[in-house]
């Protein structure tokens, strides 16, 4: 571990990272601060959690000048709770040296933004649409930009924002830096690399697994049917302080929500059809703890940093390995340890162990407790509150028990108390509509070599994938390109089309094939 003082960092940025807490430069940042200081192009990737935000923003923060008013810096990412998030750590990081910085995206009104803009903020941190809607609108000048960077650009990717980026491209100078992080790397990655920057530093840094070890890996196969009780199961056995479920299309995380709440649990869902003040007041809800469960779509929850996440549910098992390792990295994150959950029906099982592959780490199969069981922790549970409540301060509750025992059995009043503070299993009916299972995909047995060699992780070996990373990413953007404006996107084009996925998020069954949704 290197200190952030041997990094050749100003005075003043060290006092901001020291204020945030750190102590220690984590591998990432140790591994790319330097060259990125030296101007060279860097690609990043490590594990999820790992710090790879403030490893491009200590470098950026860094080659600020202060007193140069223009945009000297460009962040774009996926989603707008990502680019808020990561504005905040930029923030923070440039606090000492009072840079000012502004965030943009859809769903936030346009007028307010402007006039922002007319602020002469030095960075800006924003998505795709609404970043080449202020372009389009000559209210952000991009020809003073002196660094780039992509966070989680194989998403975009995915996402089909690949000629968005273009365009942006195109008013940003071409001696810029580019920096470009993520967990994963998926092939076509290569191709932004070849396309946006010049001989970049490939930093990888090497572990065991894909997957952080802290986090304890479990699957529990159950049909399409058995799966919302054996998670409403768990739920109850394994109480988690926040938890993140996973769904794979809007629909399904609207239906978990409201199902959920229908068995008590306190949980909201976040995607892309929401109004931005929705999503925003849930994040922020699910951060304060208001909210114990967060019901999501893969790109609702992209590079999202939550403290405290201690369970993450595969509600259903994701197409795509690298959306596996970036969801279950919601939890585990920042040297902290997590549990990860993914449900699997029988047919689904070659992607299970396709992601096996591709994390190289097994999963421990898991038999969710029958409600039985869980009844049987839940009651444990409840008689260790009793003890613990009967060595509170228990005031005037004394005299009354006394009062009450001049009658009544005692073994039948302490069962009465039990029975009253255990929280029993729910089992409210609810209905979720079938999701269409994936297409089938056998296990694959032997063969597939080349596996993990150097940022190719999801080499599937004999290719028999078709379509892969590269082809998806076009296919998508077509197909959500012209029709996907179904939000009332008002006057910002971005508004439904572009921004935070509304425009991919599937509809019932138009879906050609299942995929990620947002
Ligand atoms: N050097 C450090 N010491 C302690 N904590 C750190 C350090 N660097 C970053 N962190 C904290 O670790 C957490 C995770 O960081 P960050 O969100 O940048 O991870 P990431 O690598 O981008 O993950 P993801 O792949 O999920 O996007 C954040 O809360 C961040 O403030
Ligand atoms: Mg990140």
């Amino acid at each position: 571990m290197t200190n952030f003082s041997e990094l050749n960092i100003s005075e003043s940025t060290l006092r901001s990272i020291k204020r945030m807490g750190f102590e220690e430069a984590t591998p990432i940042q140790e591994g790319t601060i330097t060259f990125a200081m030296a101007g060279r192009d860097v690609l990043g990737q490590a594990q999820t959690g790992t710090g790879k935000t403030a490893a491009f923003g200590i470098p950026l923060i860094e080659k600020i000048d202060p007193k140069n008013p223009n945009v000297q810096a460009l962040v774009i990412a996926p989603t707008r709770e990502l680019a808020i998030q990561v504005s905040e750590e930029l923030y923070k990081l440039g606090y000492d040296k009072r840079i000012k910085l502004l965030s943009v995206y859809g769903g936030q009104e346009i007028g307010r933004q402007i006039r922002a803009l007319k602020n002469n903020p030095q960075i800006i941190v924003g998505t795709p649409g609404r970043i080449q809607d202020h372009i389009n609108r000559r209210t952000l000048r991009l020809d003073e930009v002196q660094t780039l960077v992509l966070d989680e650009a194989d998403e975009m990717l995915n996402m089909g924002f690949i000629d968005d980026i273009n365009a942006i491209l195109e008013n940003v100078p071409s001696t810029r830096q580019t920096l470009l992080f993520s967990a994963t790397m998926p092939p076509a990655i290569r191709k932004i690399a070849e396309t946006f920057m010049k001989n970049p530093e490939i930093v990888k840094i090497k572990a065991k697994e894909l997957t952080m070890e802290n986090i304890e890996q479990f699957f529990v196969k159950a049909t399409e049917r058995e799966k919302f009780d054996a998670l409403s199961r768990l739920l109850d056995s394994q109480k988690p302080e926040l938890a993140i479920i996973f769904g794979r299309t809007k629909r399904r995380v609207d239906e978990l929500s409201q199902a959920l709440g229908l068995r008590g649990f306190i949980a909201e869902g976040i995607h892309g059809d929401l109004s931005q003040a929705k999503r925003i007041s849930v994040l922020r809800q699910f951060k304060e703890g208001k909210i114990d469960i967060l019901i999501a779509t893969d790109v609702a929850a992209r590079g999202l940093d939550i403290s405290g996440v201690t369970h993450v549910y595969n509600f259903d098992i994701p197409q795509d390995p690298e959306s596996y390792v970036h969801r279950i990295g919601r939890t585990g994150r920042a040297g902290k340890s997590g549990t990860a959950i993914t449900f699997v029906t029988p047919r689904e099982m070659g992607y299970l162990r396709i992601v096996e592959e591709t994390t190289k780490k097994r999963m421990t199969p898991l038999n969710p407790p029958s409600s039985a069981e869980a009844l049987v922790g839940l009651q444990e549970d409840a008689m260790k509150t009793l003890v613990e409540l009967a060595n509170n301060d228990l005031g005037n509750y004394r005299e009354l028990a006394a009062k009450l025992l001049e009658n009544n059995e005692a073994l039948d009043l302490v069962a009465a108390a039990l029975k009253s503070i255990t929280k029993e299993p729910d089992a409210t009916p609810v209905s979720l509509s079938e999701e269409r299972p994936l297409p089938m995909r056998r296990e694959r047995s032997g063969g597939g070599g080349g596996r993990g060699r150097g940022g190719n992780d999801r080499n599937r070996g004999g290719g028999n994938r078709s379509g892969g990373g590269d082809r998806r990413g076009g296919d998508r953007r077509r197909e959500g390109g012209g029709g996907g404006s179904r939000t009332a996107s008002g006057g910002s084009r971005e508004g439904g089309r572009r921004e935070g996925g509304a425009r991919r998020e599937g509809s019932r069954d138009r879906r050609p094939r299942p995929r990620r949704e947002d």
